[in-house]
């Protein structure tokens, strides 16, 4: 499997220049936290990120979430996959749901510890739930690489670490912003820091301590 590589993204709104110009390239077996203080560029770079590779299998878990509130868990988690069925198969899957789908998306919201929430509506779910449902639907999408946007901002420690196990242990290849310094050294191979747009730090994740990465913040 080959890599997948960002050149010269840049960024503006209006007049003023948020991020770039800057290169970043991803290869396989490359899990990167992309850490930064709130406004460092982050959420831009993800999205550049996004719109460069749309066409190489890439899954997006944004940090709004995407949900629709008035469909189940399950269909939300189902709709990772919307793409891969005839129309008529997903119509057919909000009335009937097929039992192999059933199966395969219980097993995943079991192993984020969510499947007894499997038939509620999003709209009624918390928002680490919402959280962890937004990642199952990441998950059973499934691609080349995993783009994650504060995946686990919302969850309590082992929830977090639980997630974030399941989302790289999927993805060979993510990038994945973080704000926990210590969660994203633990699961994530890579490390490049933000800084007013650009990269100011990017280094392998033993390399470096949360002392390191202080003077991003
Ligand atoms: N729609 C917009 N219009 C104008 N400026 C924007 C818009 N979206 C983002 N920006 C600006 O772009 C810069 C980068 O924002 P971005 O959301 O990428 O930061 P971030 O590092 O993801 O922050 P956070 O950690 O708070 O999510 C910020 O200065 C922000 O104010």
């Amino acid at each position: 499997m080959t890599g997948l590589v960002l050149a010269g993204a840049v960024a503006d709104y209006g007049s003023a220049r948020v991020l770039g110009p800057l290169d970043l390239a991803l290869a396989p077996g490359e899990r990167v936290a992309l850490v930064g203080k709130s406004g460092a560029g982050k959420s831009t770079l993800l999205t550049l990120m996004h719109q460069r590779w749309r066409d190489q299998g890439v899954a997006l878990m944004p940090q709004d979430l995407g949900l629709v509130p008035s469909l189940s868990v399950f269909h939300n988690v189902y709709m990772g996959r919307l793409d891969r069925y005839p129309w008529w198969a997903n119509l057919w899957t909000l009335v009937r749901p097929r039992q192999r789908d059933v199966v395969e998306i219980t097993a995943l919201l079991e192993r984020l510890d969510i499947a007894e929430k499997r038939w509620t509506p999003c709209g009624e779910l918390s928002g680490g739930q919402r959280q962890r449902v937004a990642a199952a639907r990441a998950i059973h999408q499934g691609g080349r690489v995993l783009l994650a946007d504060e995946p686990v901002s919302a969850l309590d420690g082992p929830q977090a670490e639980r997630v974030m196990r399941a989302l790289t242990e999927t993805y060979d290849m993510a990038v994945l912003a973080m704000h926990d310094l210590e969660l994203a050294l633990r699961h994530c191979n890579r490390v490049v820091g933000i800084q007013a747009g650009s990269i100011a730090i990017d280094r392998p994740s033993r390399e470096l301590s949360t002392s390191d990465l202080l003077d991003l913040y």
